[in-house]
């Protein structure tokens, strides 16, 4: 049984917010903040054996000159190609739900923990918390804030956000909803309130 009583997960769609509420969540309450996809970018870290069937997969071209993963070539064949999307996945997630499971494992039962997984739903990982959160937002702000933060197109942006499960379905399949639609600080206000009752 890996269900734990105190952890709570934050998911969301692309660039809704979580690493927002999870920056809160950090700073103002204290709480640990353990986050998907930096174990993602360690399960595919230059000396692992992923990486080199990354290389072999996708040939040279995918590693940067000085050693590293090219992340954003990498990003660019998988958000197009759902087949190569889904191997990539079935590379990365176990390792993902290894770490959080470890981290859940030396936890005590009193501790409350932070996970953020972007993809806790499509990868099967609510098991893994007690209580769901949801950021979102409209997907207009999606876009633009995608389009802002990481260099992308309004194509490319709206590749990436196609390629995750609805965010509305998402809505539907959590426990608490919080809305980011407007300033950070509206949302904060939701997430003192959830965190006060
Ligand atoms: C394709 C990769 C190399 C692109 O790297 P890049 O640095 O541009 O993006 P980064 O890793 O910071 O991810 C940013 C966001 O993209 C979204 N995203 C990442 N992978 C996926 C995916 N397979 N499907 C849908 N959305 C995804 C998430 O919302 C994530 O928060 C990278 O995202 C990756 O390795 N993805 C597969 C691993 C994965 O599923 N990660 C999510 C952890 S649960
Ligand atoms: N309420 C807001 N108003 C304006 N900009 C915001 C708001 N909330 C977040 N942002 C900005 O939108 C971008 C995405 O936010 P954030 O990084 O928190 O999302 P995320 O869900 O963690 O993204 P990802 O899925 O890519 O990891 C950031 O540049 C952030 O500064």
């Amino acid at each position: 049984m890996s269900r734990k009583q105190a952890q709570i997960g934050i998911t969301g769609g692309i660039a809704t917010g979580k690493s927002t509420v999870t920056g809160y969540l950090e700073e103002r309450y204290g709480l640990p903040v353990f986050d998907a996809d930096s174990y993602a970018r360690e399960a595919v870290k230059p000396e692992s054996p992923l990486f080199e069937r990354i290389v072999q997969r996708y040939g040279e071209s995918i590693q940067l000159p000085e050693g590293g993963l090219n992340r954003q070539e990498l990003g660019e064949i998988v958000f197009k190609n759902p087949v190569e999307r889904q191997w990539l996945e079935e590379q990365i997630h176990p390792y993902v739900r290894d770490r959080l499971q470890t981290i859940l494992n030396q936890s005590s039962p009193q501790d409350t923990l932070v996970f953020s997984i972007p993809l806790l739903f499509e990868a099967q990982m609510s098991d893994l918390v007690a209580e769901i959160w949801v950021v979102y937002c409209s997907e207009e702000q999606q876009i633009e804030r995608l389009m802002g933060r990481n260099h992308l197109t309004f194509e490319q942006a709206q590749i990436r956000i196609n390629s995750q499960m609805p965010l509305a379905e998402k809505c539907r399949l959590g426990d608490r909803l919080l809305n980011n639609t407007s300033t950070p600080s509206q949302l904060f206000v939701q997430i003192d309130r959830i965190l006060k009752s």
